[in-house]
């Protein structure tokens, strides 16, 4: 599937300090090391409702952390999924009466609109779970010819399974207890009732074929993936054994996290998958969490049609810290837009205060934890004193603006 089209980033000169960012398996904030080319896995879209401002909001902070780790001097081999086929995927077109072929191309594009307009770096690779098949199809029968796998014992319906107890780490990724994992399991897609399962929390590797579904064939028999091993397979095919950061939103930490690192280092045996395992936080409406079931949704292209400036969405949403659950609002948008606009006057100005230190506050404040509303109060006071006509430096505006454009992603 081909990805989207790139924005330039300025180099800006200098360099900060290491990225830290908070790890879901450790608890804590760390730092990142990666090599000479990052290695980063963060799930895409289940493509319908695309693209609403919780999806935003997770690609951003990823985007952040890819602008980040450029400006220290890394390569980034960035792969995301389409997760183009899929019980909810399904369920959507079925409800629409629509074509799920269709619906997955239609959304899919408009995501890819959308990140374009919020200037989101793309991906090197960004392939849909259809496309995958092949790969995924491999990777199942190998885990079943390891024992880490086994058909459920369903004479008319034998699905693979993966033994969630092989790696003896299960748990590891999310540190959540039974009971949260087997709640979670149950509410995100996991059947930890079906009978025949060695544990109710072992996810579905291979779903054999039911009449009026699609199905692919396979050595496994027709029949199409579970969620968690598509992921697995697109990332170690095309990533390695082990990679700098896996990523997305805290409602992945678990199953789909800690599965798609079980199923992997089942496999490779190499642990952990993913050196990082970040999650954002939930964007809301009215109080609830902004999601597809309950149709709470605000879309990036809706905002975009109405003229509303994709910078100002960016830092609208950046102008809250990335792993904070928090409400989407009108206010925040304006908020948005006036900054932006006192921003704009700044840099247009012929002199302003040195923009050194706006560098430095720039990048020692998206090094810790991306923490994106210490960055963007540093933007705000340059440009406060910039205002009051209090500089001098000719080449300020010009670093001030590539800074806030390469680390922050906003043009002014
Ligand atoms: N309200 C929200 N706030 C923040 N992030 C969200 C919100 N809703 C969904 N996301 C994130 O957006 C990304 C895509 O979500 S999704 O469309 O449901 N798709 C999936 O979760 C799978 N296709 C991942 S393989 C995920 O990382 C998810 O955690
Ligand atoms: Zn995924």
């Amino acid at each position: 599937m081909h990805t989207w089209a790139s924005v330039d980033v300025p180099l800006v000169p200098g360099e900060g300090p290491p990225l830290r960012l908070y790890d879901t398996s450790t608890g804590r904030i760390r730092p990142t090391a990666p090599g000479r080319e990052a290695l980063m896995y963060v799930c895409g879209i289940t493509p319908y409702d695309a693209t609403h401002l919780g999806h935003a909001a997770t690609y951003l902070a990823f985007d952040l952390v890819n602008r980040v780790w450029r400006d220290l001097g890394h390569e980034v081999h960035y792969v995301q999924n389409v997760t183009d086929i899929d019980d909810p995927l399904l369920e959507r077109a079925a409800r629409d009466q629509d074509d799920w072929v269709v619906l997955g191309m239609r959304e899919t594009a408009l995501f890819r609109e959308d990140m374009e307009a919020l200037r989101v770096l793309p991906p090197r690779h960004y392939i849909g779970a259809v496309e995958a098949m092949g790969e995924i199809s491999e990777l199942v029968g190998k885990l079943l010819a390891s024992g880490a796998a086994y058909r459920v014992d369903d004479p008319q319906f034998p699905d693979v399974y993966f033994d969630a107890a092989v790696t003896g780490r299960f748990g590891y990724e999310s540190n959540y207890d039974e009971e949260t994992m087997l709640r979670f399991s149950a509410e995100r897609g996991g059947d930890p009732d079906r009978p025949g399962k060695r544990s109710p929390l072992d996810p579905l590797l291979w779903r054999m074929a039911r009449d009026g579904e699609p199905h692919w064939e396979s050595d496994l028999g027709p029949g199409r993936p579970g969620w968690h091993v598509e992921c697995t397979a697109i990332a170690l095919n095309r990533l390695g054994p082990q990679i700098d950061l896996n990523g997305g939103g805290s409602d992945l930490i678990f199953p789909h996290h800690e599965c798609g690192a079980a199923h992997a280092e089942a496999f490779t045996g190499v642990h952990p998958f993913a050196r990082h395992y970040t999650h954002t936080g939930m964007i809301g409406l009215d109080g609830e969490k902004m999601s597809k079931s309950r149709g709470n949704l605000v879309f990036v292209s809706k905002l975009r049609s109405q003229g509303v400036d994709p910078n100002a969405i960016r830092a609208a949403l950046l102008a809250g810290h990335y792993r904070t659950d928090r409400a989407w609002t009108g206010a925040l948008l304006e908020e948005a837009d006036a900054r932006l606009a006192r921003w704009r006057e700044a840099v247009a100005l012929p002199a302003a205060p040195p923009a050194d230190d706006l560098v430095t506050a720039l990048r020692t404040h998206l090094a810790d934890d991306l923490d994106t509303p210490r960055a963007l109060a540093a933007v705000d006071a340059w440009a406060a004193a910039a205002l009051e006509r209090r500089g001098t430096d000719g080449d300020a505006t010009a670093l001030a603006r590539d800074a806030i454009d390469a680390l922050l992603g906003i043009r002014l």
